[in-house]
């Protein structure tokens, strides 16, 4: 098969970050929850048995951490889409949608964010 396009998933990834509108939110880090679907061939690193092949999970949930350890802005509409830019540059995936949760933020719902999708997924 030419040009398959399948995923690599990160679900329930933990990222802490000072994230909020709100004054009381700038002096401290949130734990906010992150889902990520990542467009990639995984026939090749499949046929080889070898990591190099495919994007590596960790190494992709080690940098998204790291990243949003060091950030700080107001919306996670914000941190998303920095995500997004990060996965496309230093990852090179071609197509994604990454979902943002933040518990907590409202005190009635079990948890509210974004999702976005960014990219194109290549037809087979
Ligand atoms: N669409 C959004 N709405 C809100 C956000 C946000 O990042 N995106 N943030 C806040 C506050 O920071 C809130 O989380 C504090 O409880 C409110 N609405």
């Amino acid at each position: 098969m030419l040009g398959a396009m399948d995923t690599v998933l990160i679900e329930g990834l933990q990222v802490d970050a000072i994230i909020g509108v709100y004054e009381f939110e700038k002096g401290y880090q949130q734990r906010l929850f992150v889902d990520i679907e990542l467009g990639c061939d995984i026939s090749g690193a499949a046929r080889e048995d070898n990591l190099d092949l495919t994007l590596n999970y960790a190494a992709v949930s080690e940098r998204l951490r790291e990243y949003a350890a060091a950030s700080r802005f107001q919306l996670i509409e914000t941190l998303a889409e920095r995500f997004s830019e990060l996965l496309q540059k230093e990852f090179g995936a071609p197509w994604l949608r990454l979902t943002i949760r933040k518990p907590g933020a409202v005190a009635e719902a079990r948890s509210v964010g974004v999702r976005i999708e960014r990219g194109a997924r290549k037809s087979d």
